[in-house]
């Protein structure tokens, strides 16, 4: 990993910069991919299906035998996992449901919002290099608490043509039976346009590589909205003298391990703890399956090195990472000076894997500094807020008068007779 000792302001700007994510590029490629879905449907599809995941496909849907037969594929220890997991996600996600208050702003003029799942919604389960089934979990518990209607699933297979059997036995305990062997842009186009296949919706979420990232950037520029750009994962870790450098090299390594594109930042007081940290992640490389992965994103990732706590924490802010992990003592006094991070892990034994699995939180969270500007997935991204109103008589005539006076400066003659014919009417009753 590339080290920087004290790097003044000046230099921020060009290291909080994701040097892997190579957004513009992609404009052409990903685009033409959407375009050939929208014209060509399946057809389309089983093409880049071809292509990129190099497998040829009859049905693109998951068929009712597929699903049933996932159960006995799935060991009980798997089965118990997802049950933990899920059931803390549902905890933290039901939390979030509030039935607003109605508000009487005048005598008379009640106000109140309220909350409707949208009708269908399609999420993306990555599955190129792991097949994310705790996304599922993740995509998939909130839509069903907000109340969403239609839920479409879309997930890579294997060149063999099977989706992965934790993610189909994790849909199936869901009672989630839509599910196509789609991945990549094309199954963002296929969500976004529909096709003779698959089902249109309104809404597409879930993580994934930069050209699912890049697919959903564009589809929400055509009507279909998006949860928010998720993309290659991040953590960036903030620790000091006193901080466990094995700990820290796991955290660094457990998002290293995601794939090529993704970035991690380990950002100290501490000199020694950089050697230390160096150290243990050498070590433990080696025992890592994906270490070749890792290894990559290691090569794109940064030390850096500041005198005090407050400035680690300030780089954090400029940088906005998706997942931050204060690993120091007494970490919740420092929670008032973060303002950019999609995820917050505070002490030692708040490891990033506890977000990303079974804590409760949702791991769909923005990447390459959205941070700054987007939330995680919770049930509010499934859901639109109506607002509603209810004038009684003496209400209009409470705000009547501001309502004409205001329509007649804006010159909009027409709203101002909406309020004065029916405060003749009342005057004359
Ligand atoms: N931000 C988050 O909340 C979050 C959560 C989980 C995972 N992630 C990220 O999701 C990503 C998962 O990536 P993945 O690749 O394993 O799976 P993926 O499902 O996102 O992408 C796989 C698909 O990419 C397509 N593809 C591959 N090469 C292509 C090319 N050259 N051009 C166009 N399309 C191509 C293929 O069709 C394939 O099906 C990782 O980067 C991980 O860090 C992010
Ligand atoms: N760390 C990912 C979010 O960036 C989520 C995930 C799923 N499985 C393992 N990790
Ligand atoms: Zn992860």
């Amino acid at each position: 990993m590339k080290t920087i000792y004290q790097p003044p302001f000046q230099e921020w700007e060009q290291l909080i910069k994701r040097p892997t994510i190579k957004t513009e590029s992609l404009n052409e490629s990903i685009s033409m991919i959407l375009n050939q879905v929208k014209l060509r449907g399946d057809e389309a599809i089983r093409s880049f299906t071809s292509l990129f995941d190099e497998v040829q496909l009859t049905d693109l849907q998951v068929n009712q035998e597929e699903l049933k037969a996932s159960s006995k594929l799935v060991s009980q220890e798997i089965k118990q996992a997802i049950e933990v997991a899920a059931s803390n996600i549902k905890k933290f996600h039901q939390s979030q449901v509030h039935t607003e208050e109605v508000i009487e702003t005048t005598d008379g003029v009640n106000c109140w919002r309220k909350s409707v799942g949208i009708e269908r919604v399609g999420l993306y389960i990555p599955g190129g290099t792991a097949p994310l089934f705790s996304t599922l979990l993740m995509l998939a518990i909130p839509a069903q608490i907000a109340g969403c209607k239609q839920i479409v699933l879309c997930t890579p297979c294997n060149k063999q043509g099977k989706v992965n059997e934790v993610v189909l036995y994790a849909a199936q305990y869901l009672g989630i039976d839509t599910i196509f062997k789609i991945g990549g842009a094309q199954a963002i186009a296929a969500m976004a346009y529909g096709t003779e296949s698959v089902p249109q919706v309104y809404k597409i979420f879930g993580p994934g590589n930069q050209y699912v990232t890049k697919a959903k950037e564009l589809v929400q520029t055509q009507g279909v909205a998006i949860d928010m750009p998720a993309g290659p994962s991040e953590v960036l870790i903030i620790a000091d003298e006193q901080s466990d450098a094995e700990f820290i090299a796991a955290d660094l390594l457990s998002q290293a391990e995601h794939g090529i594109d993704s970035q991690v930042v380990f950002v100290t007081t501490s000199t020694k703890k950089i050697e230390e940290v160096n150290e243990a992640i050498n070590k433990q490389l080696e025992e890592l399956p994906r270490k070749e992965l890792a290894k990559q994103t290691l090569n794109n990732s940064l030390m850096v090195e500041f005198a005090t706590l407050k400035e680690c924490i300030a780089f954090s802010n400029a940088y906005a990472p998706e997942h931050l992990i204060l690993n120091i003592d007494h970490a919740e006094q420092y929670v008032d000076l973060v303002v950019n991070a999609g995820s917050v892990f505070l002490g030692a034994y708040s490891c990033e894997s506890a977000g990303d699995y079974a804590s409760g939180t949702n791991h769909t969270l923005p990447t390459n500094g959205y941070a700054k500007n987007y939330s995680g997935v919770s049930v509010d991204s499934f859901v639109k807020k109506i607002t509603f109103q209810q004038l009684t008589k003496q209400g209009l005539q409470n705000i009547g008068k501001a309502i004409e006076v205001m329509a007649e400066a804006e010159q909009l003659i027409a709203h101002k007779n909406a309020v004065s014919i029916r405060l003749k009417k009342l005057s004359n009753e």
